[in-house]
């Protein structure tokens, strides 16, 4: 397992202090059948779930961190305690030297939150009645909310939203919505939970906008999780990936994708392929996926051979009219890192 997170970095490493977290949710235990859950009514047995086991991490003013793991590995719930909404049953956080949990105004005033699938405005009044509700809640200085709002409405496309209340917005209109309320009082951490999640492309992109000049002009901290890759790989130069509720690894994103990707693809457009319907003699470390009369497909793995030794192979047999090679992407690689970690529980 690969780790930065107890590394000193150069940025002001103690904004978010994580340290041997755990969460355990308490739950009714599935009875199988009718009969039997009747019963469980009245003499209820619990299990115990443990939804986040042993986490540590710090995170410094101004990372973009994107939060991945599968379905059910503890995000949301990591992400819950980081906001003071859930109490943390082991371990410690600190957010900007205060405990969440025990601070929850303060460090509310300090952070934003947006949750993919729940608004933070209100149903049936104005989008703007729902912000200027925020500007009291959050003391905001009428010159600071204005700036804000102009800056906000700009950047997300939201001013013919203003006056509408959130109940007639479509999906990706609400979210615009609710990513500019989650920044009305300048936050200095933002927590985003699966933020596109449903969206349109343009949708997508005009947020993915929002939030990378946000990290870049004002420094804000982001933790981001998300099943779209796209959203982290164009926002977050840190990933830890978490799987039944572990770290299993905690590193910069560059790193990751050349620690982790081994096997590469290059693709070949040949006059006329010369295994075609023959097979390709064997070559240590290549295999063969796909071939046509005029293309060839392999996969290779860069530690035992290399692209050079593979086009010299080729080019002897037959003309290479064009060549193209790619590696796996971010996503392939975490679904590797996941399939081996489960292998090895
Ligand atoms: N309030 C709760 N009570 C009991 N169990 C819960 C509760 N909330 C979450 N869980 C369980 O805790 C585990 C982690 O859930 P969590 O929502 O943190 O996962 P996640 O990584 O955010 O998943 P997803 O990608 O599906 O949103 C799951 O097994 C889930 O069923």
């Amino acid at each position: 397992m690969s780790r930065i997170a107890d590394q000193n970095t150069n940025q002001d490493s103690n904004q978010i202090q994580v340290r041997h977290l755990v969460k355990e949710y308490k739950r009714k235990k599935n009875k199988g059948n009718v009969r039997k859950a009747l019963a469980g009514m009245f003499r209820p047995d619990y299990e115990v779930l443990r939804a986040v086991d042993n986490i540590s991490f710090t995170i410094g003013r101004g990372e973009a961190v994107g939060y991945v793991g599968p379905n059910g590995s503890g995000k949301s719930t990591t992400i819950k305690m980081l906001c003071g909404i859930l109490t943390p049953t082991e371990g410690g956080i600190l957010v900007n030297g205060i405990v969440p949990q025990q601070e929850r105004m303060k460090n509310n005033k300090k952070i934003g939150v947006v949750f993919g699938n729940r608004s933070l405005l209100w149903w049936d009044v104005p989008v703007i009645e729902s912000y200027r509700l925020f500007q009291r809640l959050y003391e905001i200085p009428p010159n600071r909310f204005k700036e804000n709002l102009d800056r906000f409405t700009e950047i997300m496309g939201i001013g013919p939203l203003l006056g509408i209340p959130e109940r007639q917005l479509s999906l990706g209109q609400k979210m615009r919505c609710n990513i500019a309320a989650a920044f009305l009082h300048n936050p200095e951490i933002v927590y985003l939970d699966e933020p596109t999640i449903g969206l349109d492309s343009e949708s997508k992109a005009s947020i993915r906008e929002c939030i990378r000049r946000m990290n870049e002009e004002e420094k804000t901290t982001f933790i981001v999780t998300s099943h779209d890759f796209q959203d982290i790989e164009t926002l977050c130069r840190r990933i830890i990936l978490i799987n039944h509720g572990r770290v299993v690894v905690d590193d910069d994103m560059q790193k990751v994708k050349l620690d982790f990707n081994r096997e590469k693809r290059i693709q070949f457009e040949v006059d006329s392929n010369p295994w075609y319907h023959k097979g390709m003699p064997s070559m240590e470390g290549v295999r063969i996926t796909d071939e046509k009369p005029h293309s060839i497909t392999l996969e290779y793995d860069v530690e035992k051979v290399s692209s050079i030794h593979i086009m010299q192979q080729v080019s002897k047999l037959c003309e290479i009219k064009d060549v193209a090679i790619s590696g796996r992407d971010i996503e392939a690689i975490i679904r590797d890192i996941i399939r081996k970690d489960n292998h090895s529980i």
